[in-house]
C-alpha cells in the first residue's frame, strides 16, 4: 500500500489548485484528479492510499502556484473518461508544480539526469482563447531521474510576452498565427514599424529547449529575441539569452544543431532572399557567420523550422513553403499563416561546407514540406571521399495541409474522422558530383508508421553520421493527429510501434545508455496525454521498444514539442544556478 501527499502553498486568501486524490469505480487507482481548495495563507496537505502493487511512498508536494483560469470553490463533477477532454489542448491550469511521482515499473539506475521538454501550453489570456497550437505560451516540463526515482515539474517560461499577457490580460507582442489588434491607422503604421524592427514579434520561446555545449539550458523559438536561458533543476527563468553580436536578424531556425563544441543556425534573410550560416563557440554568446546561400527560387527564403548536418558539411534546405512579407503583416491568419505556397519557385537543398563555408552543391529536388530533419549523413567511395549527401526528414508528401490541421480547433475535434494527412521518412539524396538534381524517396514503406510522421529524434551520437534507427510519432487510424510512437530500422526498412488507445504521446526523445555499444541501446522518453484526462511520462527499452516504466502526473499536461538531456554531472558555473 502506498500514500501520496499533496500539498498546496497559498498566498492570501486566494481559490487555488490543490491535488485531489481518488480512485474510480473500478477500485483502479488513480494517483490523483483534480480539486480545488478555498483556503487562507499556509498549506494544505492531502494524504490517499494507493493500489495494491504500488509498493512506494510517494510524496508530491505543489508549490506556489498562481491559477491560469478561473477555477471552481469544488471539485469537478465526475465525467466518464469517454466524456473527457485529452490535456494535450487543453491549457495548463496553474502557473507552476512540483513534486515526486509513483513510478511503475523500474527507471534504469543509470538513467541520472533530466529531461526537459518545451512546448506551448497555455492558449488562452482570460476568454480570448488562441487558435493555433503554435501559438501558446511556453511551458517547460522537467523530469529528474535519480537512483529510480522521479521528481517533476512544469513552470510557464517568464518572457516578456507572456508576462505583457498576464499583466494587461490581452495579447501584447505578434505570435505565430495570433496579432494584437491595432486601435487605429496610425497605430497601424506604428505596427509595420515595430515589426521591421522586430519591436512587436513575440519572444514565447515555446518550440524547444537545447543544452549549449558549456552546460547553459536555452529555451527557443522561431524569433531570435525568444531565446531564453531557464536553470534546469528549478525551472526557473534566469532571463533573455542575449547574443552578443551585431548580426541582428529577427528569425533563426527553431532548431539549432547544438553540440559539445557548438551551436549553428540558420537566419533567413528576407530582404535578399537567403540564409546566412552562423556559428556560436560553446562558451560564447557570439554568433559568427560561416556564410551565405542565396535562394534559388521564389520571392522569400522557404521556412527553414529545421536543418541537418553531416560531419563535414551544412545542409541548407530552401522548400517552396516560403516566408511571406505581406502575410506577415496581416492582422487575421490566412490559411498558411506566415508563409506561402510556391511549386512554381521549385525545390532545392544547398550543401555548405563547414570548414570553409563555400556553397559545394546547390540542386533541384522534388517539391516537400518538412518541419523536421532527422539526421544527414555522406556515403563516401572506397578511398573515403563523400560522394553524396543523404538527408532525412519528416516529409508531408509536399502538402502544406498540415498546417492547418495543427488549429486547436481540429486538434480537439473528436470526430473519429481520419483526417491527419499522409507523411513518410522523406529520403534526399544529394549527388555531389556537380549534378543539377537530386532524389527524394520515402526511406520505406510509409505504412510502417501508419502514414503518419512527425517529431523525431536519433541517437545524439549519430548526428551527421550513417545511422539505423529513428524514433518518431507515427499514426494508428483513424486518426486527426500523430497517436503512435514508432521506431524505424532504416536499414530494415519496418518500424516498431507503440500505441495506447485515444492516447496522445510528445516526441520520443531517446537518451543512450553510459557506455553504450549499440545504437540503440538506451531509453526512449515520452510523455503522453491519456484518453480520460490524465497524462503521465513513459518509458520505452530503446532496443525491445517494450515499455520499462510509467509515471502519472497529479493532472494531464498540454501536449510539448521538443526536449533535451541535461544529464546529471552537467555541473558548470554558466548554468546560473
Ligand atoms: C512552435 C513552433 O513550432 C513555431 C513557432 C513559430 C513562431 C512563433 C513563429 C513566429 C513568427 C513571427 C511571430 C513573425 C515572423 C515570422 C515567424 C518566424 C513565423
Ligand atoms: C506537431 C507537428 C506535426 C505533426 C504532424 O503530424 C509539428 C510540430 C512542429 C514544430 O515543432
Ligand atoms: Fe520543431
Amino acid at each position: 500500500m502506498a500514500f501520496t501527499v499533496s500539498s498546496t502553498t497559498v498566498a492570501g486568501g486566494n481559490v487555488f489548485p490543490s491535488i485531489w486524490t481518488d480512485s474510480d469505480d473500478s477500485g483502479r487507482n488513480i494517483i490523483s484528479r483534480n480539486g480545488f481548495s478555498l483556503m487562507n495563507k499556509g498549506s494544505l496537505l492531502h494524504l490517499s492510499t494507493k493500489g495494491r502493487n504500488r509498493r512506494a511512498l510517494s510524496v508530491t508536494c505543489s508549490v506556489a502556484t498562481r491559477p491560469l483560469f478561473s477555477v471552481p470553490s469544488s471539485p469537478p463533477p465526475r465525467e466518464s473518461s469517454h466524456e473527457r477532454k485529452l490535456s494535450a489542448w487543453t491549457s495548463i491550469r496553474q502557473e507552476r508544480w512540483e513534486g515526486e511521482l509513483l513510478v511503475e515499473g523500474e527507471i534504469p539506475l543509470w538513467l541520472r539526469g533530466t529531461y526537459l521538454r518545451n512546448g506551448p501550453g497555455l492558449w488562452n489570456i482570460g476568454d480570448y482563447s488562441f487558435r493555433h497550437l503554435f501559438d501558446g505560451y511556453a511551458t517547460l516540463v522537467g523530469l529528474h531521474f535519480n537512483n529510480g526515482r522521479l521528481t517533476a515539474g512544469h513552470r510557464q517560461i517568464e518572457s516578456e510576452a507572456y508576462k505583457a499577457a498576464m499583466k494587461n490580460k490581452r495579447l501584447c507582442y505578434r505570435e505565430f498565427s495570433e496579432v494584437p489588434k491595432p486601435a487605429n491607422f496610425f497605430s497601424y503604421v506604428g505596427e509595420l514599424v515595430n515589426l521591421f524592427s522586430g519591436v512587436s514579434l513575440t519572444d514565447n520561446a515555446n518550440t524547444g529547449v537545447v543544452m549549449l555545449g558549456d552546460g547553459r539550458v536555452v529555451c527557443l523559438t522561431e524569433t531570435v529575441k525568444g531565446s531564453i536561458q531557464i536553470n534546469p533543476d528549478t525551472l526557473e527563468t534566469i532571463g533573455k539569452f542575449e547574443y552578443s553580436d551585431k548580426l541582428g536578424g529577427l528569425i533563426h531556425s527553431a532548431h539549432p544543431v547544438v553540440t559539445e563544441s557548438e551551436f549553428l543556425t540558420l537566419l533567413p534573410d528576407l530582404v535578399n532572399p537567403g540564409y546566412v550560416v552562423v556559428r556560436m563557440e560553446a562558451g560564447t554568446n557570439e554568433r559568427k557567420v560561416l556564410g551565405r546561400v542565396n535562394c534559388r527560387g521564389g520571392p522569400s527564403p522557404g521556412w527553414v523550422h529545421s536543418f541537418p548536418v553531416t560531419e563535414n558539411y551544412i545542409i541548407v534546405p530552401e522548400m517552396p513553403l516560403r516566408y511571406c512579407v505581406q502575410n506577415l503583416l496581416r492582422a487575421e491568419p490566412t490559411p498558411l499563416y506566415k508563409f506561402e505556397w510556391h511549386p512554381e519557385s521549385k525545390a532545392f537543398i544547398h550543401v555548405m561546407c563547414r570548414a570553409t563555408g563555400k556553397i559545394v552543391t546547390t540542386v533541384e529536388v522534388p517539391l516537400y514540406v518538412t518541419f523536421h530533419f532527422i539526421n544527414a549523413y555522406e556515403e563516401k567511395d572506397e578511398d573515403g571521399r563523400a560522394t553524396a549527401i543523404i538527408a532525412d526528414c519528416c516529409e508531408h508528401n509536399a502538402d502544406t495541409t498540415i498546417l492547418e490541421k495543427l488549429k486547436l480547433q481540429n486538434l480537439r475535434s473528436l470526430s473519429g474522422e481520419d483526417v491527419l494527412p499522409d507523411a513518410r521518412v522523406g529520403r534526399f539524396t544529394i549527388p555531389l558530383d556537380g549534378s543539377a538534381t537530386g532524389k527524394l524517396e520515402a526511406a520505406l514503406d510509409p505504412d510502417h508508421h501508419g502514414r503518419g510522421l512527425d517529431m523525431c529524434s536519433i541517437n545524439p551520437a549519430f548526428l551527421g553520421k550513417k545511422y539505423r534507427y529513428a524514433y518518431a510519432c507515427g499514426a494508428r487510424r483513424p486518426c486527426n493527429f500523430p497517436n503512435t510512437i514508432t521506431k524505424i530500422d532504416l536499414l530494415k526498412k519496418t518500424a516498431k510501434n507503440w500505441h495506447e488507445e485515444g492516447a496522445v504521446p510528445s516526441e520520443p526523445f531517446f537518451v543512450a545508455r553510459p557506455g553504450a555499444t549499440e545504437e540503440d541501446d538506451g531509453v526512449v522518453i515520452s510523455m503522453v496525454s491519456a484518453k480520460n484526462g490524465e497524462g503521465y511520462a513513459l518509458l520505452l527499452d530503446g532496443s525491445t521498444f517494450e515499455e520499462i516504466a510509467r509515471a502519472k502526473f497529479p493532472y494531464g499536461l498540454p501536449y510539448g514539442l521538443h526536449g533535451c538531456w541535461v544529464p546529471k554531472n552537467a555541473e558548470n558555473p554558466l548554468l546560473g544556478k
